[in-house]
């Protein structure tokens, strides 16, 4: 997959010499979960069925981030967990429009002729939902509307599971409060993070669960502190263990920034510098404050053992 980043307004340098037309699907697309999936599936299927090229239209950073002054939870899946996903997916290429305050302010007519047009599309498709342009004042009607001559517009009807529309932001609700079978059951498989071992404070191995802590690649939505059973992508092999997401509350009082502690099972290598994928598989339960570090090493001890056997299962 070819990714070519876009800057408004386009250059002819971001548009690459094209042999054809191509399908294309539009949207932001955090998560690349079920209702994504569908889209994008769907516009695959396309190109396959008229033997075009298939490409992905998103923005980054995403607009949330930019327009919303600091208040942005965090991305599911940042610029390179989406190229990962959609390659494995078999896009061929992903267009990826810078999001900045002046392209914010760019038109619904505007971004059709500026941006859409210039990438030569024969079919564009979009969720029923999909919003386009300043203040998301374009619609399907508009898109088809404008697209009416110049190309064909296919719009996705709601991908729903358990009569609710799948959505980037009731995943990011249910990691955040620690329901993290819903988030997996909406993305259609594990959540993943990604970080480099930096190091901690070196305790874990003083209490007999040696721990690789993550400093994450980017800024992902951070999910409900606590105790998850996990697999770690590490060496070439996914490697089970259990990680906490937490402010340690045994040893400290007033950490606001959460720690990622992976402890991964029947595992010596020396990992320090390197960066590990983790798959959220279960979340256990919450993080607590302990009155003992011997309590507090029994229910490691406990949570270790409840991981491992859900890991096997
Ligand atoms: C599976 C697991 C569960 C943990 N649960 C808690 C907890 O509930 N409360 C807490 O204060 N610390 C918890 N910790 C964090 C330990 O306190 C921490 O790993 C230890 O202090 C070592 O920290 P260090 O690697 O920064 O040295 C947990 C760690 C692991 C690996
Ligand atoms: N469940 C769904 N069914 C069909 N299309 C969807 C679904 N979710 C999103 N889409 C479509 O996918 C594209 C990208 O959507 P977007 O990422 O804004 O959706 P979202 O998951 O609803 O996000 P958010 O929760 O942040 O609003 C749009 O064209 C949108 O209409």
């Amino acid at each position: 997959m070819k990714t070519v980043f876009l800057s408004y307004p386009l250059s002819s340098e971001m548009l690459l010499e094209r042999e054809s037309k191509q399908v294309v699907a539009i949207g932001q697309f955090d998560g690349i979960h079920l209702g994504h999936i569908s889209v994008i599936s769907n516009a695959i299927a396309l190109a396959k069925e008229k033997e075009l090229p298939s490409a992905v239209v998103t923005f980054n950073p995403h607009p949330k981030e930019v327009m919303g002054k600091g208040n942005y939870e965090g991305y599911l899946t940042p610029l390179r967990d989406k190229q990962e996903l959609l390659a494995d997916m078999g896009i061929d290429t992903l267009y990826v429009a810078q999001f900045d305050e002046e392209f914010s302010r760019v038109s619904p007519q505007d971004f059709f002729t500026d941006v859409l047009l210039p990438l030569d599309i024969d079919t564009v498709v979009v969720g029923f939902d999909f919003r386009f342009g300043y203040l998301g004042a374009g619609d399907v009607v508009m898109l088809r509307e404008l697209g009416s001559g110049n190309m064909n517009v296919e719009v996705a009807p709601p991908y729903l599971l358990d009569g609710e529309k799948v959505s980037s932001s009731s995943i990011r609700r249910a990691l955040q409060s620690g329901d993290l079978q819903s988030a997996n059951h909406l993305f259609g498989r594990n959540y993943k993070i990604r970080g480099i071992v930096i190091d901690g404070e070196k305790r874990g191995r003083t209490i007999g669960f040696p721990t690789a802590n993550l400093k994450l690649d980017d800024r992902y939505v951070i999910p409900a502190k606590g105790v998850y059973a996990v697999r770690a992508y590490v060496h070439q092999k996914w490697i089970p263990g259990v990680m906490n997401v937490g402010v340690k509350p045994t040893f400290h009082d007033n950490v606001i920034a959460p720690s990622y502690e992976v402890h991964l099972f029947h595992f010596n290598e020396n990992v320090y510098g390197e960066h590990l994928t983790v798959e959220l598989v279960h979340f256990l339960r919450e993080e607590r404050r302990f009155p003992s570090i011997q309590e507090l090493i029994e229910q490691i001890q406990a949570d270790a053992k409840q991981a491992e056997e859900l890991l096997m299962s």
